[in-house]
């Protein structure tokens, strides 16, 4: 489903950020990416998405070499992923209804053939009776599952989240963990991107994707 070959990627002039960097995402799998601050997680994640190119080395997505991808080519890969930002990147003037529901009314979908997915979808987040909300009035952790449910509504079939557990207690980690291993049991495969060793704790079945001074490590 998805390889890197060799990549390195560096920033302007400075030392390279990732070096060699040689692994493969299997459908239906589950890792966690891990490694220290700075270690180049979420640069790792944004060359998946197509937002970085690698300065060398070869990525295959979905069966195609990404560096031969036009713009529309990689829209539409695009497609294929759901992320979660760090940040959420929530639309504030927008409920979380229509949040959720943005990624299909860009796809042209009308109202009427997904208004039961996205209030399912929801309520599976557990915010069911927050769907009329803003985000500016939510906690982080009502943030976080809202861009969760953002991310799965178009039935990604590879799923990435940027530290999914960094704004909530460990209650609603282990909630929020769960969902995702419930997503994968049905059929994602999923990279979650964390320094938090008591959630990967939580998932012994879990790859871990161990990145360090540049390099990455993988522990079956
Ligand atoms: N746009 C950029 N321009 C220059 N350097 C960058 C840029 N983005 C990230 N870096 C540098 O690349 C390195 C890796 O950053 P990255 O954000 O990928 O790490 P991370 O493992 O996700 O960190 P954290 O766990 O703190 O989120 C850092 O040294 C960072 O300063």
């Amino acid at each position: 489903m998805l390889s890197f070959e060799n990549v390195g990627l560096r920033y302007g002039v400075g030392p390279e950020t990732l070096r060699d960097v040689t692994f493969e995402i299997a459908p239906r799998s589950f890792q966690f990416l891990t490694g220290p601050s700075g270690a180049g997680k979420t640069t790792l994640m944004r060359l998946i998405i197509m937002a970085l190119k690698p300065t060398r080395g070869l990525i295959n997505i979905f069966d195609r070499d990404s560096a031969t991808l036009d713009k529309d080519e990689i829209t539409e890969t695009r497609r294929k992923i759901g992320v979660v930002f760090q940040d959420f990147r929530l639309l504030d003037h927008l409920s979380l209804y229509e949040n959720v529901a943005l990624p299909l009314r860009v796809l042209g979908r009308e109202e009427a053939s997904y208004r039961s997915e996205v209030t399912e979808l929801l309520k599976w987040v557990g915010l069911g009776d927050r769907k009329h909300a803003l985000p500016t009035v939510l906690s982080g952790g009502e943030k976080q599952r809202a861009s969760i449910a953002r991310a799965l509504i178009s039935q990604p079939k590879l799923l990435l989240a940027d530290e999914p557990t960094g704004n909530v207690d460990p209650t609603l980690a282990r909630r929020i963990l769960r969902l995702f291993v419930e997503l994968h049991k049905s059929g994602t495969a999923v990279v979650i991107a964390t320094h938090d060793l008591s959630l990967m704790d939580q998932y012994d079945a879990a790859r871990r994707l161990v990145l360090a001074d540049g390099r990455l490590h993988i522990f079956e």
